[in-house]
């Protein structure tokens, strides 16, 4: 359960007045999600999410609100932040950073076939031709530079045999740093995983959780959300779950000849940002009851994308 701040009725109701959304009809704390506290609140005016922000970047509030704002703009089905009647965003609530959002329809799928694969390449393609004339500037505070000083020290716990792994992988993004640097960027998601993305049917309705995103190389984000979406259970990329993604991406926005070469490569990376972040969350985690994530997982990933297994369809 992951409520870290239960909420009375009454401090709810006295924060939600100056929405000018009606009356609370009930609220419901969210057991999934591992970082914040979150609520469904049912209002008179509609479904909605209330976020009390528990930890992570919340000096960065102010740039997720900007960015889902022009997601918003952009017609994009996203949990932008709702001004209340001073055309206040960020708030607080129980001394926590408080947003609230509308709830957007629709559910988890944990199976995607081609279809959803294609909806969500056709997404993310929307997130970064949105964002790319004018880019909102936060870096990652999971890049490159945080993997190769993270990823040493990590070593130093892992069993002997699975080092070359790493120190292979840790390798070529210091090789590869100053290509990675020059390619097209705009802002990303950098977490388009299943359990971030909701669905009606084979119909996206929606993408949240958007507190990784940062501005980036564009291929960076189409490499993790590849990974997350398109990968068979042993490791290596379904061939029409890829092509679904990729040609549904590639449609609206065309790969230049370095994100073609550097694609096998941004697999990798992919796969070591997560290998890496899930071995810190599950040292930091242990004996807590929240949900742990496999690390094993993304070094099998690694693994598997030793062999240039999906090329990008690449057009100039
Ligand atoms: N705007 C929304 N509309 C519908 N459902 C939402 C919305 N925001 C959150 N949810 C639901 O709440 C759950 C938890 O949200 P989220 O994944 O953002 O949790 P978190 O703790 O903030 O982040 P993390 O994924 O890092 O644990 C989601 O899985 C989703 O089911
Ligand atoms: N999507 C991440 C967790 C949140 O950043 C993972 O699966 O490791």
């Amino acid at each position: 359960m992951s409520v870290f701040t239960p909420l009375e009725q009454h401090e709810l109701e006295t924060f939600l007045a100056p929405y000018g959304l009606g009356r609370l009809h009930e609220f419901q704390g969210i057991a999934a999600g591992t970082e914040n506290s979150n609520f469904f609140v049912s209002l008179e005016g509609g479904e909605f999410v209330l976020t009390l922000v528990e930890r992570g970047p919340v000096d960065d509030l102010p740039f997720f609100i900007e960015l889902l704002d022009v997601l918003h703009q952009a017609d994009l089905a996203v949990p932008y932040a709702l001004r209340d009647r001073d055309g206040m965003a960020l708030r607080s609530l129980a001394e926590k950073p408080a947003l609230l959002q509308p709830r957007l329809p629709g559910s988890h799928v944990s199976e995607p076939n081609p279809h959803h694969c294609a909806e969500v390449g056709d997404w993310l393609a929307q997130l970064h031709l949105a964002t790319r004339e004018r880019v909102l500037e936060r870096p990652s505070d999971r890049g490159l530079a945080w993997m190769l000083e993270q990823g040493p020290s990590l070593a130093l716990s892992l069993p002997d045999e699975q080092l070359p792994l790493l120190r292979d992988a840790l390798a070529e993004i210091q090789a590869l740093l100053p290509r990675l640097q020059t390619l097209p960027r705009a802002n990303l998601h950098a977490d388009l995983f299943r359990d971030n993305v909701l669905f009606e049917g084979t119909h996206l309705t929606g993408v949240i959780d958007f507190y990784n995103a940062c501005s980036g190389p564009m291929l960076y984000d189409l490499a993790i959300t590849v990974n997350d979406w398109c990968s068979t259970p042993d490791g290596p990329l379904d061939p029409a779950r890829t092509q679904a993604l990729l040609g549904a991406y590639s449609t609206q926005r065309h790969f230049t000849p370095a994100e073609a070469e550097l694609w096998p490569a941004m697999l990798r990376i992919a796969c070591v940002r997560f290998w890496l972040s899930r071995l810190i969350a599950a040292e930091e985690n242990a004996g807590r009851t929240v949900l742990i994530k496999n690390p094993d997982e993304f070094r099998c990933l690694l693994e598997a994308r030793q062999q240039a297994d999906s090329a990008l369809p690449f057009a100039l």
